[in-house]
């Protein structure tokens, strides 16, 4: 588990993390969503330590990170900026990170095997493809077999084989009661793993919910329909968990909690004439854009415009 708690970190006068408070929980896929310069990078480093907050706290399974006497095996952790020596083979790089945590030959094996790393196991690092080098960032992060998993954008660089690789490890990792929290920019990516989402833009906290609950915020995928008789049906549907909403004297109603097949079987058992029926499909990534649009660093020169028109 890990337990972010008012966290805060400042750089001169900007507050780069806000006061911060989630939790990513056990048996769960965390995705930490937000876009460039919201302050994922910073919060990640905090999480192992790397950087110390400016105020706030966080830890992993209970305590911070430096306080555990082996952390390797409570956190595994892919961060952006790798340092690999480009000389090293890869299995010349685990076994010598295995060597000093106190990891046995076997487990570089094994990692080795479930990053499918095995056929250039022996190779330079610094002649692998940005994907080999991801594959082998996420070998060394579940080298000490952590019960939390944190990588930073795994899938930059992945081809489509490799997106669906990580997909199924951290689903797998999640299955076995890991706690899993990886970062991206790219929302219709995460919702695909991800179980739960944290969203953040300016450091601060801007969602943290489930896909399902960001898109019904974002106006839910509602269905428009177009009838002669929009009060009847709306009568019809009523019921727990249907919101009908509509303009008196139009024929458009927009419904959300009853999908289309069952608007359109309401109106034909009672006789009703639609002349439209269309599930409207938010899609996450707009979703997403609307949530972080105030949070955006460089709005693009659109939007810019936009705004100036
Ligand atoms: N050492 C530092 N000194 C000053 N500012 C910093 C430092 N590290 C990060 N920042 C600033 O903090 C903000 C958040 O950066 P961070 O890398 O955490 O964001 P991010 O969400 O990971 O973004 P990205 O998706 O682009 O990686 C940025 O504005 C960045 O310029």
């Amino acid at each position: 588990m890990i337990e972010v708690r008012e966290l805060t970190k400042r750089y001169g006068d900007k507050t780069v993390v806000d006061r911060l408070d989630f939790t990513a929980r056990p048996g769960a896929v965390t995705g930490f969503l937000g876009p460039n310069g919201a302050g994922k990078s910073t919060t990640m480093r905090m999480i192992i330590g790397l950087s110390s907050p400016t105020s706030g706290s966080v830890t992993v399974n209970g305590r911070r990170y430096v306080e555990h006497a082996a952390p390797l095996r409570q956190i595994g952790a892919l961060l952006e900026a790798r340092s690999v020596h480009p000389g090293r083979s890869a299995f010349d790089h685990l076994m010598a990170q295995a060597h000093t945590h106190g990891i046995p030959r076997r487990r570089v094996h094994e990692v080795i095997e479930l990053a499918g790393l095995r056929d250039v196991a022996k190779k330079r690092v610094g002649a692998f493809s940005l994907g080999m080098g991801q594959r082998l960032g996420i070998a060394a992060a579940l080298l000490g077999d952590p019960q939390v998993v944190m990588l930073d954008e795994p899938v930059n660089g992945l081809d489509p084989e490799g997106v669906l690789w990580v997909r199924n490890l951290l689903r797998t990792l999640a299955d076995q009661g890991r706690t899993v929290l990886l970062s991206s920019h790219l929302m219709s990516e995460t919702a695909q793993i991800a179980d739960h989402l944290v969203v953040i833009g300016r450091g601060k906290l801007l969602a943290d919910t489930t896909v399902d609950e960001l898109v019904a915020r974002a106006g839910g995928n509602g269905v428009r329909v177009l009838t002669s008789e929009p009060a009847r049906l709306r009568d019809l549907l009523a019921g727990p968990g249907v919101a009908v909403t509509g303009s008196p004297g139009s024929e458009a109603l927009h419904v959300t909690g009853a999908d289309a097949r069952r608007i359109g079987s309401t109106a034909a058992d009672n006789g009703i004439t639609l002349y439209e029926l269309a599930p409207q499909n938010v899609s996450l990534e707009q979703a997403f854009m609307d949530l972080t649009r105030d949070a955006v660093e460089y709005q693009s020169a659109a939007d810019t415009l936009r705004s100036i028109a």
